[in-house]
């Protein structure tokens, strides 16, 4: 049984029709790069997995239940949205333990994660006077507070130095390895082709393509070639 599974997902806002009919399955133990225009609906698809928006027909399941019917969906899943969504005058460490103790996560997972994106020296400053690195950081070590299997990251590459992208190209792979199941939207196509075994990619709220990274870039075909190609956005 697919970790991630769509079945015909749709959502309207109004007038617009930004998510229609998308069904794709995301694997358990691998990276899986969530890829599309801006304005595509990957927002949209991430909030209806997380059950932070309800579907207008169509399912979004998470081992095999809406997120919302998880018993412990912190445990199950750990999400990184919108990384800028911190109180400000709390420092790293705080909003962890304010986090930790309202998701019934051991406080002892708080230094873990820390030192896991490498935040341990500056976890007693205020978030406010964090770089948008720090803050991406940050973020991240509240998605892997509860240890969970499935982790749901959009653009966590934002903000991110060289050595910062280099080093979360590590900790999603040594973090698939361990089986845990990884969706992460992105547009940094040359960094998601370094990055992830499977492409979901979507234009207009519609499936373009899902499978293996392996099966669009190959020697002559960059993965930049075939999401333009794939989405009608070559100039
Ligand atoms: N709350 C909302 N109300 C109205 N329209 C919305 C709402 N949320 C998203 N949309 C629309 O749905 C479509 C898909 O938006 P979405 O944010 O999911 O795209 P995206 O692929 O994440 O884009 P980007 O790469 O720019 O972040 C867009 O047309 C957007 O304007």
């Amino acid at each position: 049984m697919a970790v991630i599974s769509a079945r015909g997902l749709t959502k309207t806002f109004g007038e617009v029709k930004a998510v229609s009919e998308l069904t794709f399955e995301v694997a358990e133990g691998r990276i899986t790069g969530f890829l599309g225009p801006n304005g595509a609906g990957k927002t949209t698809t991430l909030r209806m997995l997380l059950g932070l928006i309800r579907p207008t027909s169509g399912t979004a399941l998470i081992d095999g239940r809406p997120y919302r019917e998880l018993t412990q969906p912190r445990r199950v899943v750990g999400a990184m949205l919108d990384a800028d969504s911190f109180h400000p005058g709390r420092t790293g460490r705080n909003h962890l333990r304010v986090l930790a103790g309202t998701t019934g996560v051991p406080p002892a997972r708080i230094d873990v994660v820390l030192d896991q994106v490498s935040l341990t020296r500056d976890a007693g400053r205020r978030v406010h006077g964090y770089s948008v690195g720090m803050r991406q950081r940050l973020g991240l070590a509240s998605a892997l507070l509860g240890d969970p299997a499935v982790l749901i990251l959009d653009e966590p590459t934002n903000g991110l130095d060289p050595a910062g992208v280099a080093w979360l190209r590590t900790l999603l792979r040594n973090l698939a390895s361990e089986g845990r199941t990884v969706l992460v939207s992105s547009h940094a196509l040359a960094e998601v082709a370094a990055t992830v075994d499977d492409v979901v990619i979507i234009s207009g709220g519609q499936l373009q393509y899902s499978g293996p990274l392996s099966d669009l870039s190959h020697a002559r075909t960059t993965l930049e070639d075939s999401f333009l190609r794939l989405t009608g956005s070559a100039s």
